[in-house]
Formats: C-alpha cells, structure tokens, sequence
C-alpha cells in the first residue's frame, strides 16, 4: 500500500501567497465616505496643486485606480512575452461588449520604456463575466504566479527607471520589501540574460528591510529571477553597517563596499495611495507625515554616506507631504552639499509631472486651523511645540531653498495620468576632481564591455575596479559590524525572534565549499556540468560546510562579501540562488542531486547535456500527471529508455502542433524515475504553461478530484481510486472498475520545488 509520504512537504515550495484570483481590480467604493477636511485644509494651504485643478485633483482620488502590470523578467523573456499580449491578447479585446457597452481594451503606459507596462480599466463584474476578459484575467493571473507579469502600480515602476542600473553596479535597496521594485532593479541587473539562461553579472544587488518577516516576501519575489548577484539584509537602514570587502593586496585595512546605485524608498504616510487605500481617508492627520520625517532623512543620509563618489541615489516615497520629500531632500543637501538633484525632466518624456515644491507649511495642529511659514512662527505661536511635538526646523524650508533647486523633484498627481500620487527625487555628488572626463570614459568602458559570464569566459576580479569603487573603513564616521538596532521607527531583525538577545543573529552560516569537495564534485559529474561551473562560488547553509541538502551559487562580488564579513552582527536572510538539491534515492539507491527549476537558467551555461523533445512529448509531459515511460509516442521510447535515473534537462525546440505553438526554446529540468518521467515544475507553473502553450489547462490529477461521501478518493467517472506501491520510488493510484485495475496517476520522488517556466 501508499507510504503515506506526504505531499508538499518539501522545502515549502518556494511560493508567497497565492495570487488571489480578483486582484486585478481594486474596490469600488462609496464616493461619500472619500472625505477628510484635514486633509482638504492642509493640501489647500500647501498649495498642492493650482487652485482651478483641485477639483480634478480630488475626483482623481476618488476614483479607484486602473489595474495595472508590468511585463517582468530579464529583457528578452519580458518582449517576448509583451509580443504575445500585443498579437494574441489585445486584439481579442479590441471589440468587446458587455451590457450594450463597449469595453476598453488594456493599453501600454506610454512612459515605460519599450511598452512593457500595461493599464486596463474594467470592473471585477466584468472580469468575472465577460468570457474574453475573463480568458485574459486567468493569463494574467498564471502569468504573475509563475513571476512573468508582475502587478505593480503604474507609479511605483518609477524609481528603478530613474536609478538607470547596469549589470556591473553595487545597488542597494534600502527600505525593499514587499519587493516589487527590487525585482525591477534585479531585472535591470540582469539585462545581459538569454531567453533561457542567466548571467551572471558582476555587480550585486543588496536589499533590506528591517522588518524580518517582510525580508521572506523579498526572497520570495527574487526567487522569479534567481540570482547569484543578490543578497537579502535585515537592518535598520538608518544606521545601516559598513560592508566590508578583502584588503586590497598589500594593505592591511578592509576596504569598505560602496554603492553605485542606492534606492530609498522609504516607510512613508502613503497618502499618495488613496485610491487604493481607502482607509487613509479616515485617519489622515498631518503628523502621519510630520513623524516620519527624522527617519527619512536619517535613512537618505546613511545611503549619501555609503555612495561611490559617481554614484546615484533615487530617494522615493507615495506621499504627496511636502514634510516626507521636499523637506527631506532639502535637509540632506543642507547637511551633505556636496550632493545635488539631477535634471531629470528630459527623461521619460512622456511622463506628466510637476516640479518639487518650493515653499510649504507645516502643522502639528490636527485640525489645520493654522499651518506655519516658518519653524520660528511656529514655535511664536506654540510655546511648547519645541518639546511636545516632533517638528524641527528641517520640517520647513530652509533659507536657501532656492539654491537647491527642489523644482528638480517629481511630483506625480493622480489626475495628471490616472495614477496614485508619488513623489521622486534623483541625487548625485556634484562633480568634484575624481570625476575626471578619463574616468567616465573608464566607467562608460567598464559598461560597455560587460558580457554575459558564458563558460570559460575569465571572471572580473574585484580588484580591477576603479580606485573610486572602494574606501578603506573609517570608523569615525562609519558604523561598522553594528548590530542593528530598533532605533529609528524601523530597527533591525524587528519582530523575527531570531535574534539571540547579545547583538549577534542567529542565521544559518554562510560556508563555502571547497572545489574539491566529493560530494560537489559527484553532484557536477552526475549533472554533466562542464569544468567552467563556478564550483568555488557554491555554498552551504551550515558552519560545517556539509552538504546536507540544498547548494547555492553566489557570483564572485557575493563570495568576497560573505568572506570578509561577520555575518553573526550583519544579518544575512539570503544571498546567492539555490541551485541543487538532494533527492534521497529510492530503495537500495544512493541519494543523488538534482538541478532545481529556479536554479535552471544559472546552471545551463555550464551543461553538456540536453536532450531534444518534439511537441507532442511537451504536450503528454504537461497534460498527464507522472507519465509513465511507455505512455510515449514509441519513437521517444528509446530516448527515455537510454535516460540514467534523475535529473535531465529537456530542451523543446520551436513548433506547431495541432493548432498550439511554442515561439521560443523551452528548457525545463525532468526527473526520470524507474517507471516514469515527470516535468519537474509545480502545478501553476504548469498550468501557466499549458495555457500559454495549449491554450488550456493542464487537466486535474486524481488528488485533485473530489472524494465520495465516504471520504474516498474518486474519479471523474465516480470510481473509487486506491494507491498502490509500484517499484523503485514510485506510487501510483488506480481506479477499481469492477475486476478492472486502470492505472490513472503515479507518482514519483522527488516533487517539484519551484517553477520557473522561461523562454516562451
Ligand atoms: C514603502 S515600503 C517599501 C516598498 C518597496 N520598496 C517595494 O517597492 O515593494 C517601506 C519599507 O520600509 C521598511 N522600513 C521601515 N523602517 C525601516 C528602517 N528603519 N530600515 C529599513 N527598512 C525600514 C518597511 O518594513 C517597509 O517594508
């Protein structure tokens, strides 16, 4: 009988929630319960906008916001895909009707660089009854599970676009999770990827959060474009640690990593979202915003302090407070003026902005009947408001505001473009002597000439970075290997209880295997990996350095970090991607690795092995469940047959079949067991698939079916299904037709982890 394994079990599958099913709409809500006469008063007296638009203003925010979502993925699998909603879905939706109206059908966001950004405007009524949107809602819906599509405000696509990241920058992402900008900026550092396979690019993308629970969502999201260039942090990022790097050769000190590229998008009042988030209309006070204020600034400096001298910081926040942007941009250039905003207005030309503000006046009295024109009025008018309120005089403008060219912010108004509310600032140092027209050209160089790393390409050593890239360690104004504390409203390891209450984490270790280990050399022999896989970048979670499970891959940047530094004070939640994994043999057999479907795309440069399929074996692979060897049309039969027992990659070429078409190479890992071979991706990733391919989806397996009123399993036809123990790893159950036994479904060891169904 059955061995009672469990289903599901293993490695928790590598999923966030569950995309649900109605997301593609937000609320509609009642339009007289959208008022707040606090915040009427104090966006009147700030001016927010010219006084004949406030109207269009406030019907903007009043009107739920159009669904929009942006086609994710490294360059090529993101046009790829885009191709397919512009020819396939968009003109299936060009001439709907639905109650005697016609709908409109979604359109491309004319800002986003190469139309990869889409709106539509349609109700969730609609959604669910219309059959063409209700077909393009479920796409939509598979497409973002298996992370090719992901649902991002229109707004909140910005910042990364303005960071303007490259494959070799040190980029970090401060405030990160949920993540959505993170995976932007991951795209950005992975442009150089194929359709099928990663690169490995030789800058490195750091994001953190201080909230730990929050840091999961962050590795879940990275996990749609596995990297071994990212590292996941829990800290404050207002007193964010130095990261260390090796001491260049013949110097004693560490230098210190410093970042061409830092996001801060930091925790703000998010007034800019109440279209979405109706709740804020009720609540709205100004010193939602008057309280964040410190933090902000406290967190800009921190990233100003830890910027390469040619760096570039976005600071971001979905507020339209001036206290939360200008007045935090304007505090940070009074207190580092060696920086400045850029002019950034000739980029994304179609974008509707307005300038930053100039002027603006702060309150603390909740009900507006006063705001202030200056700190000093305010404190005239309010004695006591220098102790008993968190207003500085950094909450207002400073004297010089007009010398710091604050118009070169972005405000963005829901009105301007039906968007939510946001605000963008883009700072760099000024130009100072290191910036010489020698070392742009040298930078201009260095980024030009970054390939993707294919096998037996010579790897970029740190040490040939420019001189500008890395300063020794200054512990006088650095903080170096703190531990992070809650200081600050965010504070690290914030509510994980993982910590372990004397300043150092509790994280599994980071441990390095050496080259030569036995088991990572069987696991690459047995794989058939070339000699060029980078064995001395794989890494173990354990401070044994056992191999006990999973490997990952870092790239080189992420070997030195995690050498160079004490990862008991910095808390690490991930860094580099897992790319192989124990599958425990069947009886009698020996536990052997195998290539995780995330860790695919990394691996396949460095593989020997990839056996061809036809349409028609993609097709019996999706649409049956652990197919068994002999169910193969019998010209494949030999080809399974010669296959060793575990993992192989299959490769389905470009095709036509009965009306299905696959446009690009498929690349997938397979599992071959004694009996049968299975598609070593996971249900959604599956039916995303067979969707896009097929046109349907994949048909439900018996586990999937309903059971009878005595709790047993049933077929569709209402016969009673049983398991049975087959040979070797594998299970199967049958369906009991009178004396007839028919085989309906098997299962092998191992089960999917995860999905990454790439290159269609
Ligand atoms: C606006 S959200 C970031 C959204 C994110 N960038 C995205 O695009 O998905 C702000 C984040 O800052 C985090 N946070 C709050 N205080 C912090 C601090 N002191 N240091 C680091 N992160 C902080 C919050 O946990 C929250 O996840």
């Amino acid at each position: 009988m059955g061995r009672g394994r469990k289903r599901g079990g293993r490695g928790g599958g590598g999923r966030g929630k569950q995309a649900k099913p109605d997301e593609y709409r937000t609320d509609l809500i009642e339009k007289s319960d959208m008022k707040n006469e606090r915040f009427f008063a104090y966006y009147k007296a700030q001016k927010i906008v010219p006084q004949e638009e406030w109207e269009d203003f406030l019907e903007a925010l009043r009107t739920p916001l159009p669904t929009t979502f942006r086609v994710a993925g490294s360059r090529q699998i993101a046009k790829s895909l885009n191709q397919t909603i512009k020819d396939v879905h968009v003109p299936l939706l060009s001439d709907v009707t639905f109650e005697d109206q016609k709908l409109p059908p979604p359109v491309q966001l004319p800002w986003y660089p190469d139309g990869l950004a889409w709106q539509f405007n349609i109700s969730k009524k609609v959604l669910r009854k219309s059959p063409e949107f209700k077909k393009f809602h479920s796409f939509l819906v598979f497409e973002t599970e298996v992370g090719n599509i992901s649902r991002q405000e229109a707004v909140s696509m910005l910042p990364p676009l303005f960071l303007e990241v490259e494959p070799h920058h040190t980029v970090m992402d401060m405030c990160a999770a949920p993540g959505s900008k993170t995976a932007q900026l991951l795209e950005a550092l992975h442009a150089q990827d194929t359709l099928t396979s990663t690169s490995i690019p030789s800058g490195l993308l750091v994001a953190n959060d201080s909230d730990y629970k929050r840091t999961h969502l962050l590795i879940h999201q990275s996990a749609r474009l596995p990297s071994p260039a990212f590292m996941v942090t829990n800290l404050d990022a207002s007193n964010y640690p130095s990261i260390r790097l090796p001491a260049p050769s013949g110097a004693s000190r560490k230098d210190q990593l410093l970042f061409d590229r830092i996001l801060c998008d930091v925790p703000c009042s998010g007034d800019g979202t109440l279209r979405k988030n109706i709740g804020i209309w009720k609540h709205w006070q100004p010193n939602d915003g008057n309280g964040l204020h410190g933090l902000q600034l406290r967190i800009l400096q921190r990233a100003m302090k830890m910027l390469k001298s040619d760096g570039r910081i976005v600071y971001s926040t979905c507020s339209i407070n001036p206290v939360e942007n200008e007045a935090v941009i304007a505090a940070a250039l009074e207190s580092n003026p060696e920086y400045h905003l850029v002019d950034v207005s000739s980029n994304l030309p179609e974008l509707k902005r307005r300038p930053g503000m100039t002027s603006w006046r702060p309150t603390a009295d909740k009900s507006i009947s006063s705001t202030y024109d200056t700190y000093e009025a305010f404190i005239a008018a309010n004695p006591q408001a220098a102790v008993s309120t968190k207003l500085t005089s950094g909450h207002w403008p400073p004297s010089n505001v007009h010398e710091l060219n604050l118009e070169r912010c972005m405000r963005i108004y829901p009105h301007l473009q039906d968007s939510g509310g946001f605000f963008v600032a883009v700072l760099e140092r000024k130009s100072t002597e290191l910036k010489t027209p020698a070392q742009a050209r040298e930078r201009k160089r260095m980024a030009e000439n970054v390939e993707p790393l294919e096998p037996g390409t010579k790897k970029p050593r740190l040490e040939s970075e420019p001189e500008s890239s890395s300063i020794p360690v200054d512990l006088t104004t650095d903080i170096v290997d703190q531990p992070a504390t809650d200081e600050g409203g965010g504070g690290g390891a914030n509510g994980s209880g993982n910590g372990s209450g004397n300043g150092s984490f509790k994280e599994m270790p980071y441990t390095f295997l050496s080259p030569l280990d036995p088991t990572l050399l069987s696991c690459i022999s047995r794989l058939r990996l070339t000699p060029e896989f980078p064995s001395s970048n794989v890494l173990v979670r354990n401070p044994e350095g056992d191999v006990v499970r999973s490997m990952y891959l870092t790239n080189d940047l992420i070997k030195q970090i995690i050498l160079a530094n004490d990862f008991t004070k910095i808390r690490l939640t991930a860094a580099g991607t897992k790319v192989f994994t124990k599958q425990e043999g069947g009886k009698g057999m020996e536990a052997q690795y195998r290539i995780l479907g995330e860790g695919l795309p990394v691996v396949l440069p460095y593989t020997t092995s990839i056996i061809t399929g036809k349409m028609s074996v993609l097709r019996h692979l999706v649409m049956s469940h652990y197919p068994l060897c002999t169910s193969f049309e019998e010209s494949f039969r030999p080809v399974l047959d010669s296959l060793d027992l575990g993992c192989h990659i299959f490769r389905f070429p470009p095709g036509e079949l009965d009306g299905a078409s696959l446009t690009h190479d498929l690349l997938v890992p397979i599992w071959k067991s004694g009996v049968s071979v299975s598609l070593m991706v996971d249900k959604k990733a599956k039916n995303a698939l067979s969707l896009r391919v097929f046109g349907v989806e994949v048909p439900p397996s018996m586990r999937d079916r309903k059971t009878n009123a005595d709790g047993d399993k049933v077929a569709l036809g209402g016969e009673l299904v049983t398991t049975v123990e087959l040979e070797g790893e594998a299970e199967a159950e049958v369906e009991m037709k009178g004396d007839e036994t028919m085989l309906v479904d098997v299962e092998v060891s191992p089960e999917p982890e995860r999905v990454v169904v790439q290159a269609l």
